[in-house]
């Protein structure tokens, strides 16, 4: 049996790392996707056979027998508490540490331990120790900010829980093979992968795993979800700056500098939920003529450079991300990062009377930093299903 899953990548329009200090966010699918592919041998009983993982962008490939699964995480898979997903307990993922350690990752790539401990901890977790396959590939560069960890543990978890009989797509995306599942079952895929996003991120607040998962364009606050119906399409150049990073600890930095400067920065997220609040209202407006798209714009453009500013006061941008603001700035566009900082993407609002001389302009300048450039959808369809 063959089941594929994909879920989209992400990009933060306002609120990232406030978000998880209780700041609303505004977050939006694009449309470069992570496909897992789930193959599952007519047997499947736990005990023989091996489970794998083929990481066809990073070239690497790992597998476990199942009778060593079995010995380190016991059965775990209950039908019942499929329903109910749980977070990986530190016995369970210190043992998991020690299977992903069996295999000696190249110190080059030993970032992927992060994952690879989010594959073992969903897949055992979902189908138990029973033998199988899945490989993932992946359009959306690892570690950037655009939420690669949140669409691997998304599309891992839907292709699982539809192997296990728990989730099934109810309607077609048209003009595809892909499908999608209902409400109630993207919310328990989405359960799912949070937990996998804990393992990989420390203390996510959510938002990464429910854009892939939901799709469209959300404000997410505390926990709330509402989906927000953009009043005109929204375009955004984005900037790989390639500067590798680790949403982990740049997440841990901030909540050490909102201990050691509790009230300062007590501001500074109160300032960014203001700020998100009044873009997810200023998103939803529908300009109808260029006079109200250009004002509309110039809002979402002034927002967004706030919360650049407000980012910066989390000591979350890079010097790689200072050039893109730079360079853009020259050209009288606004960006800001996007994710968790550090390096990786920064967005850039492309107004919708910029000529396509200018936009080829900037690009040629980013590019000449050794920066990777590329336009998006926005707020499309989150994880689709399809059963081979
Ligand atoms: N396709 C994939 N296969 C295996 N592991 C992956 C894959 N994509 C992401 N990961 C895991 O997630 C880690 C990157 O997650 P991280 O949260 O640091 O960055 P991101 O999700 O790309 O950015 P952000 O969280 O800021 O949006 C990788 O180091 C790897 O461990
Ligand atoms: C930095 C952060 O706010 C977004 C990362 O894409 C972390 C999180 O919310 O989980
Ligand atoms: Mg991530």
């Amino acid at each position: 049996m063959e089941i594929r899953a994909r879920a989209p990548g992400k990009i933060i329009l306002a609120g990232e790392h406030a978000v998880v200090h209780g700041s609303a966010v505004v977050a939006a699918a694009i449309d470069l996707y992570t496909q897992s592919s789930l193959h599952l041998p007519p047997s499947g009983e736990g005990g023989a056979g091996e489970v794998e993982v083929d990481l066809t962008d990073t070239g690497l490939a790992f597998s476990w027998p199942c009778s060593r699964l079995l010995e380190a995480l016991g059965e775990t898979s209950r039908k019942a508490e499929l329903q109910a997903p749980r977070p990986c307990s530190p016995e369970e993922l210190a043992a998991i540490a020690r299977l992903v350690e069996l295999h000696e990752i190249p110190e080059a790539k030993i970032w992927l331990s992060a994952g690879l401990s989010a594959f073992l901890y969903l897949y055992t977790s979902i189908l138990g120790c029973r033998p199988g396959k899945v490989v993932v590939s992946s359009g959306l560069p690892m570690g950037a900010g655009l939420g690669s960890s949140a669409a691997f543990s998304a599309s891992l978890s839907g292709a699982l829980l539809t192997a296990a009989g728990v989730v099934s797509a109810e309607g077609a995306v048209g003009g595809t093979e892909w499908q999608l599942l209902g409400k109630d079952h993207l919310e328990l895929v989405n359960t799912w992968a949070f937990q996998g996003e804990k393992i990989i991120h420390g203390k996510p607040s959510g938002i990464d795993n429910a854009v892939s998962t939901f799709g469209s364009m959300i404000k997410f606050k505390k926990g709330e979800l509402t989906n927000l119906k953009s009043g005109n399409p929204v375009k955004m150049l984005i900037t790989d700056t390639r500067v590798g990073r680790n949403t982990k600890a740049l997440v841990a930095g901030v909540s050490e500098r909102a201990s050691s400067h509790p009230d300062a920065m007590a501001s500074v997220f109160h300032a960014v939920n203001t700020i998100s609040e009044e873009l997810s209202s200023i998103v939803e407006l529908a300009a109808t003529d260029e006079i109200a798209m250009t004002s509309k714009e110039e809002k979402l453009a002034e927002l967004m450079e706030m919360n650049q500013g407000l980012l910066q006061c989390m000591g979350v941008s890079h010097a790689s991300i200072e050039t893109v603001l730079r360079s853009t700035l020259k050209y009288n566009l606004v960006s800001k990062l996007t994710g968790a900082g550090g390096g990786g993407c920064v967005l850039t609002l492309i107004p919708t009377l910029l000529s396509k001389l200018v936009l080829e302009k900037v690009t040629t300048e980013l590019e000449s930093h050794g920066f990777r450039c590329f336009k998006v959808e926005v707020g499309g369809q989150g994880l689709q299903i399809h059963q081979g």
